[in-house]
């Protein structure tokens, strides 16, 4: 290559990425005039110029790469060209061409081991953006996070688990999740947990658990079993959900839907679903029930008179003594306006409906103290039993209170049991002026 030539690999950004001789003197120095950088310089080709670098009038050969953005360039001293002889010229190409072949392995080395490092780069950029995403949405999820090995040892919990059972991570790290085991469920309950965990991978259903400060808790329980990359189980991963004020909050809704809000006594549907329960373990044990049908006297005067807050007072006074005077067993409904209905259950012999249909109307036209009011009010009742009477909840209903008309028009603060001739003057009553109690019925 004599004392001056040169081969470069250039950079399309003018750097010089290798040079043979003084490799070290002149990389990474910028060539931003060479022609064949210029952007209509051709794909090969060769010039004569004095060199920027060392001031060395050179001529020059190059061939562009452009899928890998460089330039091989050698370049042989005019001073040597012109002196030397053929042989020394062919030796001094012979070398050239060997040099090239050196840089060109170089460069290709150095671009494959540059590549590789960019790729390796990626991918740990990747796995680390994915890694941190993970840990926040660990960290910030409002679900509470619980990993454990898979003997049950916890090994790590999140800030919700926290805030849900008030335990910090270093409280219960190392301990296994029975330490929030509220007691509610027995042994087959956590057994049959396990077994649908270890055949299935999962297990998902609601747990009640009780926090550090004592109190239990209703939570929704997603739990995975985690395995490695070769299959083996690893971790599991329970993620839950505090759901104690919903569970509440649909009880009491639940509880709204069938209830009467005045008095806190089931309402008509209510009713009506207990009656018919009822005629059903009345049909297979072969027993009798019945049901009364209670609708105060004169009370629309003491609203109209005293209001509606004074009557709505009495109403619930009427309430309290009608739960107190029946069994535990039965059922005090209030269906409407004044009219309330006892279910009686497993009772098959007609005096004990007397027994305590003359009990309520004794109870019922002691005065009530309301205030600065002492009241009185009586009731008119009817009675209606299964079989004798119907054996559907609407039947038994319409025949009470059937029942319950003929002891109005008898003159109030009576009883009656129904028979079937009460129907036509209930029928009768009907077509004048349909009641609440036949709507109720129906
Ligand atoms: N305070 C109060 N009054 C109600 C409520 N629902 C219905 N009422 C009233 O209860 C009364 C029921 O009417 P009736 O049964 O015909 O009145 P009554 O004076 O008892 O008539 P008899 O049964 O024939 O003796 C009506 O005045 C309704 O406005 C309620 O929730 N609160």
């Amino acid at each position: 290559m004599g004392r001056q030539g040169v081969v470069l690999m250039v950079r399309d950004s003018a750097e010089i990425m290798a040079r043979a001789p003084d490799w070290q003197a002149y990389m990474g120095r910028s060539l931003p005039t060479a022609p064949y950088l210029a952007p209509d310089a051709a794909p090969r080709g060769s010039f004569r110029r004095v060199a920027v670098l060392d001031g060395v009038p050179r001529l020059y050969g190059y061939r562009k790469l452009p899928d890998y953005h460089l330039t091989f360039v050698a370049a042989l001293p005019l001073d040597e060209i012109l002196a030397g002889t053929q042989r020394q010229r062919q030796a001094t190409f012979a070398t050239m061409a060997a040099m090239s072949l050196l840089l060109a392995a170089m460069a290709w080395l150095i671009l494959r081991s540059v590549r590789a490092r960019d790729r390796a780069e990626r991918a740990l950029r990747d796995a680390n953006r994915a890694l941190s995403l993970a840990g926040s949405v660990f960290q910030h999820t409002m679900d509470a996070v619980m990993v454990t090995e898979i003997d049950g040892t916890i090994v790590s919990v999140n800030p919700a688990f926290t805030d849900v059972t008030g335990y910090e991570a270093a409280e219960v790290i190392g301990h296994t999740p029975r330490l929030l085991r509220s007691g509610r469920h027995d042994a087959a309950f956590y057994r049959a947990l396990f077994e649908q965990l270890a055949s299935t991978g999962s297990w998902r259903g609601e747990i009640w658990n009780r926090r550090k400060d004592g109190q239990s808790y209703l939570e929704w329980i997603r739990i995975s079993l985690v395995r490695d990359e070769n299959g083996k189980p690893l971790r599991y991963v329970s993620v839950s959900n505090d759901v104690t004020e919903l569970r509440a909050g649909d009880e009491h809704l639940r509880h709204l839907a069938f209830h009467d809000p005045l008095t806190g006594l089931p309402n008509r549907a209510l009713l009506l679903d207990r009656i018919s329960q009822g005629i059903s373990v009345a049909q297979r044990d072969g027993r009798g029930m019945g049901v009364m049908f209670i609708d105060l006297d004169r009370f629309k005067p003491i609203n109209d008179t005293l209001g509606h807050d004074v009557g709505d007072q009495l109403l619930q006074q009427v309430a309290q003594r009608l739960s107190q005077a029946v069994r535990h067993s039965d059922t005090v409904a209030r269906i409407g306006g004044d009219e309330f209905v006892i279910l009686l259950e497993q009772v098959d012999d007609g005096i004990t409906y007397v027994n305590l249909a003359e009990k309520l109307l004794a109870s019922l036209s002691r005065p009530m103290l309301l205030g600065p009011h002492t009241l009185e009010v009586g009731a008119s009742i009817g009675i209606a039993c299964y079989p004798g009477d119907g054996d559907s909840a609407a039947t038994l209903m319409k025949h009470a209170d059937a029942a319950m008309y003929v002891s109005k028009a008898s003159g109030r603060g009576a009883y009656h049991f129904y028979h079937p001739g009460m129907t036509a003057q209930s029928v009768q009553r009907t077509a004048a002026e349909p009641g609440p109690a036949e709507r109720a019925a129906e």
